[in-house]
């Protein structure tokens, strides 16, 4: 919010709006004050000075704008088809102009013997030319000397359009606002010297030439410096954030590197650890060593080896007298880490347990207890871990794996449990984009694994369609002949479960004419089937008791079967990047030559099409995460839909990175140089961000 008298005005007061119109601006486009209204940007400006003719229409551009008169409609169609088409003529030729809702209210609007000036975006249907749903204004009200050539036109609803209010309308709006705001109400925020160097065009200005630009060139301008103040701000309250935080928090001391690591790395450690391994575990550990929290976010691509890191993060803690807790998203993931730990853990004098929502009651109050006195060092489980009931005698770290399904309300929860905040990593298998994680994670600090351990073979990835599968299943013959297992996986329908089920069915049914009960061994599993079901035939396909494993994505994250080598997955048209990515990531996860199918139907979209391309072209987990960030725009990413902080109104993770890259070093360096905004050239920031406090840590703390 901008702090300032007039901003705040109730959106009625504005010329031009009385209360039924400003109930709608209320209602529909959440406008409520002359604030809101400033920065309701404008989606596109016309040129009005270019004017088409007809014949000359040149159909690659985007938006156009003509001149003609219209004395011919009808209203075609019932119900849902119901359109209304008009023939828009000037002296060179005809076209064609429809809407497909509103017919009523335009019908009424529409005028014959009138020029009309008609802006939109020219469109094909069966071949024809049309323009649907095109910004009207009767040319002779258009005071063409009178107005800036460049008009804004804004987002607006069908509903406002019928009341008078379309994209055009909406910028008379704002033309009637823009002389009443000076610069007292829309102070510069951004360092001088900063605006300086980037040449960002002043704040006031760039309000103005946003909605009603000189030029081309001067709008650029003004969008350059509003997604820059965006970013720029975001960065600023996520730097004071994690700045405050390795600065001021009261956090647990590791002091030292003891028995239980030291044992473990030179005895146990079953292999050598990778150059990324070693960097993280250095900065786990000198996180831990400054008496501050730490809040780190481990990125590793799937494979990298993350839960070794973090199981000598927990021996860290346990040298140093401290209590760890390790949590996963599904129950079977949580198995899995306990056998992996409890059998790495062996030698060591280390108590470890799982607790998960199926433990048995009395299971549960022994670790209850055990956890409460301190007899555990280590407890790996689900949600469960972080009910009220669960008490530490000394939890000192805490490690969640998959945060994209762990939001930050249950992050918090974590550090209720001890007196002093115990330290948090965060381990996400899904790569994020950086961009993303930058904006969506930019308070906590931030490592990346990208490197494989050494001796992994890349996963070939090839795309069958449909009738290819006899001979996809004679291969997979062939891989568990040579004493391999093999993943058939079907895609979850979101729509029903049901259906997800029966089609899982269908394929196990399928699975079995090609392999044989009485020769092939087979486990399934689905989100239905009872907690002691799946894992039971999880842990046969662990065991290598069953070759091969038909499932729903339960299976997705984290299941590590090194001798696994072919992953089929079934209409993998229907999956995300990410997803694919992740499901693939249990192959290849031995020293065998691993392979991934993706059986597709014969009819692809171009989505699809582009993702399996994606697929088949690279396993950098990284490069596929970008990728799906292009393909889905950030707010499909799965686990950042509920952060806010993706939601911008101007800037694009995507198109605009370089201006976060901007947005963000300056950021950290002011933070870094001036935490307390003390300067003379950060007070403008300062109160910037004190007039909008309770969004910003800084405000609080302040
Ligand atoms: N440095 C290493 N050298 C050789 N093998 C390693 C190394 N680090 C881990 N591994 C092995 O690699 C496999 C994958 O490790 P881990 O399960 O920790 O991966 P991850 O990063 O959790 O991957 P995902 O997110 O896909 O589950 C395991 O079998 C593990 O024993």
């Amino acid at each position: 919010m901008i702090n300032s008298s007039i901003l705040e005005s109730p959106i009625d007061y504005l010329k031009g709006i009385g209360p039924l119109k400003g109930d709608l601006l209320r209602k529909e486009l959440n406008i409520h004050s002359f604030e809101d209204l400033l920065n309701h940007f404008p989606l596109r400006h016309i040129d009005r000075t270019q004017v088409n003719f007809i014949s000359e229409i040149n159909f690659n551009t985007d938006f156009i704008q003509v001149k003609g008169y219209i004395d011919d409609w009808q209203v075609l169609g019932v119900g849902r088809a119901k359109r209304l088409v008009a023939q828009l003529k000037d002296k060179s030729g005809d076209l064609e102009l429809v809407w497909f809702q509103g017919a009523n209210w335009i019908e009424k609007m529409l005028e014959r013997r009138v020029e009309w000036l008609v802006y939109g975006k020219i469109s094909f249907f069966n071949s024809k030319a049309q323009m649907s749903h095109p910004e009207m204004e009767i040319a002779a009200d258009i005071n063409v000397e009178g107005m800036p050539f460049l008009e804004p036109i804004y987002p607006t609803t069908e509903k406002l359009k019928t009341r008078g209010l379309n994209g055009r309308q909406i910028g008379k709006l704002v033309y009637n606002l823009l002389p009443q705001i000076n610069a007292k109400d829309l102070p510069e925020n951004i360092p001088q010297h900063l605006v300086e160097t980037l040449r960002l065009t002043p704040r006031l200005k760039a309000y103005c030439d946003i909605h009603y630009p000189p030029s081309q060139e001067y709008y650029q301008q003004a969008l350059r410096r509003l997604k820059f103040e965006e970013l720029f701000i975001a960065q600023i309250r996520h730097n004071l954030t994690r700045v405050r935080r390795n600065r001021h928090s009261r956090g647990i001391r590791f002091e030292s590197v003891g028995q239980l690591f030291n044992t473990f790395y030179e005895k146990y450690l079953p292999f050598t650890l990778t150059g990324a391994q070693k960097r993280v575990l250095k900065e786990i550990r000198q996180d831990t060593a400054r008496g501050h929290q730490m809040n780190r976010l481990l990125q590793g691509d799937v494979g990298s080896g993350k839960t070794i890191v973090a199981l000598l993060g927990m021996l860290l803690a346990a040298d140093n007298g401290y209590q760890s807790c390790m949590m996963a998203p599904t129950e079977i993931l949580a198995q899995q880490h306990f056998a992996g730990l409890s059998e790495l853990l062996k030698g060591l004098p280390v108590e470890i347990r799982i607790l998960t929502g199926s433990t048995k009651a009395k299971v549960r109050r022994d670790i209850l207890k055990e956890l409460e006195e301190g007899l555990v060092q280590l407890v790996v489980g689900t949600h469960a871990i972080i009910e009220e009931k669960v008490k530490f005698k000394s939890l000192g770290l805490a490690i969640v794996d998959e945060q994209h399904r762990f939001g930050v309300a249950q992050r918090a929860k974590l550090w209720s449990k001890a007196a002093i905040p115990p330290h948090v990593l965060v381990m996400t298998a899904t790569p994020i984009p950086r961009t993303l994680a930058m904006t969506a994670y930019g308070d906590l600090d931030y490592s990346i694994m990208d490197e494989l351990p050494p001796g992994r073979q890349p996963i070939t990835t090839i795309h069958r369609t449909d009738i290819h599968r006899m001979k996809v299943m004679e291969f997979v013959r062939s891989e568990i002949d040579k004493g391999r297992q093999v993943y058939v996986i079907y895609p979850l329908i979101e729509e029903s479960e049901k259906l997800s089920y029966e089609d899982l069915m269908q394929g196990y049914e399928q699975v079995k004419t090609y392999f044989p009960e009485h020769k092939y061994k087979i486990s399934m599993v689905h989100g239905r089937q009872p907690a002691e079901q799946k894992e039971e035939n999880m842990r046969r396909f662990v065991n290598g008791e069953t070759e091969i494993m038909v499932s729903t994505t339960v299976i997705e994250v984290g299941v590590n079967v090194p001798n696994a080598s072919v992953m089929i997955i079934e209409s993998s048209e229907k999956f995300g990047l990410s997803q694919l990515h992740q499901l693939r990531g249990r192959v290849g996860r031995g020293s065998e030559k691993s392979y991934c199918v993706l059986l597709t139907g014969q009819k692809l979209s171009n989505d699809a099409r582009e993702r399996i391309k994606i697929m088949c072209a690279t396993n950098d987990g990284f490069k596929i995460a970008e990728k799906d960030l292009e393909l889905r725009g950030p707010g499909e990413i799965e686990g950042t839909k509920q952060s806010g902080a993706l939601n911008f109104k101007l800037a694009s993770l995507i198109n605009d990175r370089e201006i976060l890259e901007a947005a963000k070093l300056y950021a950290e360096r002011l933070v870094e140089d001036d935490e307390n905004m003390d300067k003379a050239e950060n007070l403008p920031l300062k109160n910037y961000l004190l007039a909008t406090k309770g969004k910003t840590a800084w405000s609080k703390i302040s």
